[in-house]
């Protein structure tokens, strides 16, 4: 079994409860809330602002000028398409400005921005593509669903930005990449095993957040 998929099996059952939550069979229905995907939305632009600094790191610490391209394409495709989506969602919404660039942060955003600016802060490309991996693979896997779109632009549109052509590369790449790149040592493939494991559990319970009182 190749290192990735040894990663993904070490992390269910909650890969599985979060690729199978009830916000994304909410979402493909159009039954999700607009007061529970303003709650995400807010929260996941936060994540967002994290999850940037750490494709910047990538970029800076892919060990060849090949993989340094792939990085530095992604973060023009999430400066673009992505943060499109996020501020016409929010004026759908209707969200406050403050609530776009300085909202109160739910415990489990805070753990998971904490999360990937370590992995940032380490300068380790095997632990920056590995908490990357994490979290494309795992929304690819969501947003694959063989089921019809919802009608309306905010929902359909968070699925759209994680099921086209070019994210479903950009997903193979990083798992090729993450295979070939992986340290050969032992007690580092467990390192990054765990972080991987972390990184699913914070992701499961960051859609559990969409549901607290
Ligand atoms: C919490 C979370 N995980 C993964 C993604 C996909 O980038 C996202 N937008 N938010």
């Amino acid at each position: 079994m190749s290192f990735v998929d040894q990663l993904r099996q070490a992390a269910e059952p909650d890969w599985t409860a979060a690729v199978d939550h009830r916000f994304v069979a909410e979402l493909f229905d159009g039954r999700l809330s607009d007061a529970r995907l303003a709650r995400y939305l807010i929260q996941d632009y936060q994540f967002c602002d994290a999850f940037v600094a750490l494709l910047g790191q990538a970029v800076a610490s892919a060990p060849d000028l090949g993989s340094r391209l792939i990085h530095a394409g992604q973060l023009g495709a999430f400066a673009s398409d992505e943060n499109t989506y996020f501020t016409d969602a929010f004026d759908a919404l209707r969200v406050p400005i403050a609530d776009r660039t300085s909202p109160q942060l739910e415990p489990v955003t805070e753990q998971f921005n904490a999360l990937l600016l370590k992995a940032r802060d380490s300068r380790s490309y095997p632990q920056v593509l590995t908490v990357l991996l994490v979290a494309e693979w795992l929304y690819r896997d969501w947003a694959a669903a063989d089921r019809p779109l919802p009608a309306r632009p905010e929902h359909r549109g968070w699925i759209e930005v994680h099921n086209t052509p070019d994210f479903t590369r950009w997903v193979d790449w990083l798992q090729q990449e993450l295979n070939r790149k992986a340290p050969a040592e032992a007690e580092a493939r467990a390192e990054l095993m765990r972080l991987f494991v972390e990184a699913t559990r914070l992701e499961l319970a960051f859609f559990d957040a969409v549901y607290a009182d």
